[in-house]
């Protein structure tokens, strides 16, 4: 499903923020992207959503090439990837129920089809009774549970993460967790940067570890591998 072919990427402040890397993820698998503050996560991630061209190298999703894809396909490549930050970046003028019905409405969907679709993601995240409410009003963990909602409302084959739980307490990091676990059983791509060594090294999944813009680890129900 994604591929990365020696691909490096180096800003035009002159940072080298991947170097030479290689790597394939496969339809429906859990990814862990680990690994030292400004090794290199967050700029993977923007490479796989179009936000960022690789300065080398090849990136590709579901065989699409996205480095020679033109601008008037990204919107059509996003549809497909639902992306989750550690801040929440809610719309705070719109409720619950708008924020994740947004990128649909966007779409130009009918707006009935528009509140069912939403209601449905939102019940996903078990957040039914918080519709009407605004982003102000809900705790951190169940904004980030909106977001969850609003990355997946389109039924995207690839969600990404990038450090959904940076700002949650422990046992709110496990509900959004149990979600993303959730989520990837129904047979979505998850690939998720984090540095919550908890979590990596409980639910044992594949872990790709990044240092200094360069693959440093991969493997299988790894675990988080550096001390806190
Ligand atoms: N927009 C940008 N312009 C210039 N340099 C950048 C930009 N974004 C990131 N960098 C640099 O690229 C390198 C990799 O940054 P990146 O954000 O990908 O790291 P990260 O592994 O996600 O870090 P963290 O764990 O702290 O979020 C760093 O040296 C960073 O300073």
């Amino acid at each position: 499903m994604i591929q990365l072919t020696n691909v490096s990427k180096i800003y035009p402040n002159g940072a080298k923020a991947l170097v030479d890397v290689s790597l394939r993820i496969g339809k429906g698998e859990f990814v862990f992207l680990v690994g030292p503050s400004g090794a290199g996560k967050s700029t993977l991630i923007r490479l796989l959503y179009r936000e960022e061209h690789p300065s080398r190298g090849l990136v590709s999703f579901n065989g699409q090439n996205l480095v020679r894809m033109k601008e008037r396909e990204v919107p059509f490549l996003r549809r497909k990837i639902g992306v989750i930050f550690q801040d929440f970046k809610l719309l705070p003028r719109k409720t619950v129920r708008e924020n994740v019905g947004f990128a649909l409405e966007v779409l130009g969907l009918q707006r009935h089809e528009v509140e069912v679709r939403a209601e449905k993601a939102l019940e996903l995240v078990g957040l039914t009774k918080k519709l009407k409410a605004f982003p102000h009003e809900l705790s951190g963990g169940e904004q980030q549970r909106v977001c969850v909602a609003r990355a997946i409302v389109n039924d995207p084959a690839l969600l990404m993460a990038d450090e959904p739980t940076g700002n949650l307490d422990p046992d709110t990091s496990w509900e959004i967790m149990d979600l993303l676990h959730n989520i990837n059983k129904k047979g979505t791509t998850v690939v998720m940067a984090t540095h919550a060594k908890d979590i990596v090294d409980q639910m044992k999944k594949r872990v790709v570890a990044i240092e200094q813009g360069r693959i440093a680890r991969d493997d299988e129900k790894g675990g988080y591998g550096y001390e806190l």
